[in-house]
């Protein structure tokens, strides 16, 4: 392994992090809708782009053929015409709103504490085109929704329940099958075939490509749920959700998106905070050699990796620290306040 440095945005505290990460989101859902092709052009990053998906395989439902995909969608859509305009969007011209009509921003969530950062800085914002958005998760801890250990289940209460739908429409949300966590193996198939579903389209791809991947990283240095030394799990280069057994942290059964599918995105993200993570960070950052998840995805997505950290996270750990540019043009009068988070 190299050593790829990736681009590391520090805060002095949770709230400018939230307000980076919101801006940095809103902006990647701009570029998203409004560019054709995808350009990453003014990130303030690199230009590399992901690899080209010319392969026309996707993989089946035991990752390795081609399968039919026949089960109806799970995810939940109510649709709601939203105007961009009277979102608060800025930037695309008239001519380009019939495009941005027909795309939608492919986002990845994790789950943790990544959903209050989530929260508190995207709901006050007055220029997320929600009805534009395609949420997939990460991963997904097999627990019931109702569960506080459920990423989706808390996705909804502290996110999506949240939403102004009829000022900004109604996200897109594909979870997996509840109906179905007893069964890891059998639940990280039938997420793939939603992402074949959603991602294949006509045709067929090797890989999805997210627009955006959000990413946690846990002390024990593990990311959605892809775990250190499950090298089984990192190394799997077919399927593109694969299912987790005996986590050593948190609900023991779990599905997890895949290092190729993490790799494969526009863009990945890593937000990460707090003391107790300063640690693994130090690790990830200065021996990537010791191959943690964050280091593989360091690499194998280099020049599209970002991290917003704080500097609790960033104790003792030698890297170049970058201070974040706004990037999205929003004045102050915007932003309303944050709504009440349900008990
Ligand atoms: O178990 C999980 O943990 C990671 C990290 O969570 P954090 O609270 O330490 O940020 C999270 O990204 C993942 O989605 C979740 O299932």
């Amino acid at each position: 392994m190299t050593t790829t440095v990736p681009r590391v945005f520090a805060f002095h505290e949770f709230a400018g992090v939230a307000e980076a990460v919101a801006d940095h989101v809103v902006h990647a859902q701009n570029l998203a809708l409004s560019k054709e092709p995808y350009s990453l052009k003014n990130t303030g990053g690199s230009n590399s782009t992901p690899a080209n998906s010319s392969s026309l395989n996707v993989p089946g439902s035991n990752g390795t053929g081609n399968a039919p995909v026949s089960r109806q969608s799970s995810s939940r859509s109510i649709g709601h015409s939203h105007s961009a305009a009277a979102s608060g969007l800025r930037g695309p011209s008239s001519s380009k709103l019939k495009k941005i009509k027909e795309k939608q921003f492919k986002i990845a969530l994790s789950g943790g504490s990544l959903i209050q950062v989530l929260h508190e800085g995207l709901l006050k914002r007055q220029d997320v085109l929600w009805g534009k958005w395609d949420i997939y998760f990460a991963d997904e801890r097999l627990v019931p929704f109702e569960s506080s250990e459920s990423n989706f289940g808390n996705t909804k209460r502290k996110i999506l329940d949240l939403i102004d739908t009829r000022t900004y429409g109604t996200p897109r949300v594909y979870h997996i099958n509840e109906s179905l966590i007893n069964d890891p193996q059998e639940c990280a198939d039938d997420y793939e075939k939603e992402l074949i579903k959603g991602f294949a389209g006509r045709d067929s791809v090797k890989l999805p490509m997210f627009d955006l991947f959000l990413l946690g990283c846990a002390p024990d240095g593990h990311i959605a749920s892809l775990f250190p030394n499950f090298s089984e799990n990192l190394r799997e280069n077919l399927a593109w959700v694969v299912p987790v057994t005996n986590a050593p942290s948190g609900p023991s059964n779990r599905i997890s998106l895949t290092i190729p599918v993490i790799c494969h995105s526009h863009q990945v993200t890593f937000v990460v905070e707090g003391a107790t993570k300063a640690p693994v960070v130090k690790t990830i950052m200065e021996r990537p050699e010791k191959g943690l998840p964050s280091s593989i995805v360091n690499e194998g997505a280099a020049g599209r990796v970002a991290w917003f950290v704080d500097d609790d996270a960033l104790t003792d750990v030698q890297v170049t620290k970058k201070k974040y540019k706004f990037l999205v043009n929003t004045d102050a009068s915007q932003i309303s306040p944050s709504p009440p988070v349900p008990e």
